[in-house]
């Protein structure tokens, strides 16, 4: 299980990995059936107490931390206006089901989920945009994946999503005649590529948020069919923006103006990633096919929680410590957006309550 206190080492306002909570307060019957928070946030600071054990995080959100509201400007807005710096950026949900993970990204497709991070980030990006279209040619693409049992799965896909149908109660291999499997690759460049992923090109905030919804529909159809699975996957909803950049006239000494413009091009990514739910990490069933997923999710979530706390570790980033990106599909994924000069926002989402009998 990916452990909340070797991430705690990443404080600081320079460190290219912040990490914060937010907590979900009580929701519907679990007041009613006499569940309590069991949670409680330290007045002042960005601390939570869970029995005698504190934790400190970069912030706190939510039951009486800071308000919800803020998670967005404080911890995503600079991520966004960094991918117009041409610098990758990925911000990651992490927490059991039914905590808040999709709630607090934004990736479901109906209104409740409307005030979620994604939803923030795609305003906040096409705002930016319209200031910087007379100087700047945009192109935005988009994919939606979600990785189940170390399988890349394509949501943009339809024709995919549609024969997910299970099998003898179990899920079957997802597999497309003439489709070849969608295969994580990395370029001469270190940049990760999805070959044989959908990429939609976008050029409207609406055309974008379609995507979102397509593609949390087709993971909750295949969920439907797979027995629940978007508790058990990853899902990772990317943004790529490339710009080409007019730069201003160059002016020689003798002041002559060479009108010819300079253009630079920059091409960044935001990934948006609402991981599987992290009690799954644990090995609980003892039939095959669910120890296999659980050791799957563990792979995933634990390689992660390795890569975060090698590259949180500020003194062994600089001695050179292995990342071990290649030890899942998920980490493989966004390595290029996880460290060097890239930004990482961990959100742990928890359910503040314990059930009083
Ligand atoms: N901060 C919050 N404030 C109010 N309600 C919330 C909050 N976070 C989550 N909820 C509600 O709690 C329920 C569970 O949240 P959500 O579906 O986001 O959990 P999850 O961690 O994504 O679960 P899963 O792993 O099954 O996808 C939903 O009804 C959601 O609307």
């Amino acid at each position: 299980m990916v452990s909340m206190e070797a991430t705690n080492a990443s404080t600081g306002e320079d460190c290219c990995v912040k990490v914060a909570v937010h907590i979900r307060p009580l929701i519907g019957d679990e007041k009613l059936q006499g569940c309590k928070d069991c949670v409680s946030v330290v007045s002042g600071k960005p601390q939570v107490q869970i029995g005698t054990h504190c934790f400190t995080f970069d912030h706190v959100y939510g039951s009486s931390g800071s308000p919800s509201s803020g998670m967005f400007e404080e911890c995503v807005a600079p991520l966004v206006e960094g991918l117009f710096q041409g610098y990758n950026a990925t911000v990651l949900a992490y927490g059991q089901t039914g905590s808040g993970k999709t709630y607090t990204m934004g990736t479901g497709f109906h209104d409740s989920y409307q005030s979620g991070l994604i939803p923030q980030v795609m305003n906040s990006l096409f705002r930016k945009i319209e200031t910087l279209e007379h100087q700047t040619e945009f192109q935005l693409h988009v994919s939606f994946i979600e990785i189940h049992k170390e399988e890349v799965r394509d949501l943009l896909d339809s024709s995919a999503i549609n024969r997910s149908e299970p099998m003898n109660g179990q899920a079957n291999k997802v597999t497309v005649p003439g489709k070849p499997p969608i295969q994580i690759r990395e370029t001469s460049n270190g940049v990760i590529t999805l070959a044989g992923c959908t990429e939609c090109s976008v050029k409207t905030l609406k055309e974008m948020a379609d995507c979102l919804v397509q593609g949390s529909l087709n993971r909750a159809t295949g969920s439907t069919n797979m027995n629940n699975q978007s508790s058990r996957s990853h899902a990772i909803f990317t943004i790529t923006v490339e710009q080409m950049r007019k730069l201003n006239p160059l002016v020689s000494t003798d002041g002559d103006v060479n009108d010819s413009m300079k253009e630079e091009y920059l091409c960044a990514k935001l990934h948006l990633v609402d991981l599987a739910g992290s009690e799954r990490a644990k090995r609980t069933g003892s039939d095959g096919l669910r120890f296999k997923e659980g050791v799957h999710i563990n792979k995933g979530l634990l390689a992660l929680g390795n890569v975060i706390s090698a590259l949180g570790d500020e003194k062994k980033r600089k001695e050179g410590l292995h990342v071990p990106y290649r030890d899942s599909k998920l980490t493989r994924l966004l390595q290029d957006s996880l460290g060097g000069n890239s930004r990482t926002f961990m959100i742990g989402t928890f359910t503040s309550l314990h059930i009083s009998l």
